[in-house]
């Protein structure tokens, strides 16, 4: 590099990037850099708020201010949009989400010598970063992490432990994976862990899938007001100020459709919201998580059908969807392209795409325009904040 250059953004991968296109790594928007590549920090650089930062995966942008990464959740999102050519009507304002709002995760955890480790992994590696703060978890999950580190301690052997933690209804939703345990002394001890930490449930996987050791109350997640049954491993938005941004789009962009598809529904996050009055045909692939749905909706007699499918294999037909009055898609990070390529070739005239990956929302949205839709409104949504996970609402019309 020959002369000095500022950062204009940050790129997909967290770096930043130069107007002739060069990629500084840990450089944000405004830093200068000198031809002999030492940075000047520009004014949205600020002090990482976590000890780990540059170590743990689970952040890439702890560095960049609000501002900043603002601009870089919209930008990845725009740039997806523009890479395939296509005009938006309205880019709507970004949502981000506060720190400590995190309400999931998949902690990792090891023995180490008489102790053990347990947090998010390194990027790029298997190591684990051993957690002692996180400003992204909610604070009643990194409360968590202390307890599960001493349990790996006595508990498990060699092998690596995964403990999913989960915000539901009634408290924490524990599952550990890897840790073995046997005997009526360690049963009881896993008893007194779920009660001294005020569990909602504690579930072990030994091997043979989730055993549930203690629930004194079934287990929901309230969605759209309906309490519906957290199954293992279901799929739930990030953060709880993220999930009410995208549903209030939603919400907003659908009104009036009588009848709507909501296809990778999951647990029936968009579909409780959006039913009654609207009827709702929810279409998911995990049966758990479609189960679950269909059993909620039909307690409350909602006007909820839920169908268990796989979308990619055995897409929803074009004549099939040509019977109802909107579609709403949020697919898994590989997009919907037979999905898509269905919905193109039918007749309905109204689309909300809920993505959580800019790149498959470009391929599949130009799908969508070069079949007639146009994109009216599009908003960018970083529920991983200080990470470069992007997700995104948007309307298609034609
Ligand atoms: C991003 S999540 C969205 C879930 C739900 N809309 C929500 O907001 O809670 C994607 C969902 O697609 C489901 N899924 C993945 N592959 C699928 C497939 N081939 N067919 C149907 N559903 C699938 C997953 O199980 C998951 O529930």
């Amino acid at each position: 590099m020959s002369e000095t250059e500022t950062i204009l953004r940050i790129a997909a991968k967290g770096d930043g990037v130069t107007a002739s296109g060069r990629h500084i790594s840990g450089a944000v928007t405004g830093d200068v850099v000198a031809p002999d590549g030492s940075i000047t920090l520009g004014p949205h650089h600020v002090e990482p708020p976590c000890r780990h930062f540059g170590k743990c995966g689970g952040c890439q942008l702890q560095q960049a201010d609000d501002d900043a990464l603002r601009r870089f959740v919209t930008e990845r999102v725009a740039l997806s949009a523009e890479g395939q050519d296509l005009e938006v009507g309205e880019l709507l304002a970004t949502h981000l989400s506060p720190p400590l709002s995190r309400r999931r995760a998949t902690l990792h955890g090891q023995r180490a010598g008489k102790g053990a480790v347990l947090g998010f992994r390194e990027g790029r590696s298997n190591r684990i970063v051993d957690m002692r703060e996180c400003p992204v978890l909610a604070p009643e999950l990194f409360a968590l992490v202390a307890p599960c580190r001493n349990l790996i301690a006595k508990y498990a052997g060699k092998g690596p432990v995964d403990i999913a933690l989960t915000l539901a209804d009634q408290g924490i939703d524990c599952a550990i994976k890897g840790i073995e345990t046997s005997g009526l002394q360690a049963t009881e001890e896993m008893l007194e862990f779920a009660k001294a930490n005020s569990l909602a449930r504690l579930s072990l996987d030994q091997g043979y899938g989730p055993e549930t050791v203690w629930e004194p109350e079934p287990v929901t997640v309230t969605l759209g007001g309906v309490a519906v049954p957290l199954t293992f491993g279901a799929f739930l938005q990030p953060t709880r100020d993220g999930e009410a941004a995208l549903l209030a789009d939603a919400r907003d962009w659908l009104s009036g459709a009588q009848t709507i598809a909501d296809l990778f529904s999951g647990l029936g996050t968009f579909a409780f919201a959006l039913a009654d009055p609207a009827k709702v045909l929810a279409v998911e692939a995990a049966r758990d998580a479609h189960l679950a749905c269909k059993g909620a909706a039909n307690a409350r007699r909602l006007p909820v059908h839920a169908m268990h499918r796989d979308l990619f294999r055995n897409p929803l037909e074009s004549a099939e969807i040509s019977r109802f009055s909107a579609i709403l898609l949020d697919p898994p990070r590989a997009g919907a392209r037979e999905q898509v390529a269905q919905i193109a070739a039918s007749e309905v005239n109204r689309v909300v795409y809920v993505s959580c990956n800019p790149s498959s929302w470009g391929r599949d949205a130009k799908t969508l325009v070069e079949a007639g839709f146009r994109i009216e409104k599009l908003r960018p949504v970083g529920q991983f904040r200080w990470s470069t996970h992007v997700e995104l609402t948007s309307l298609f019309t034609r």
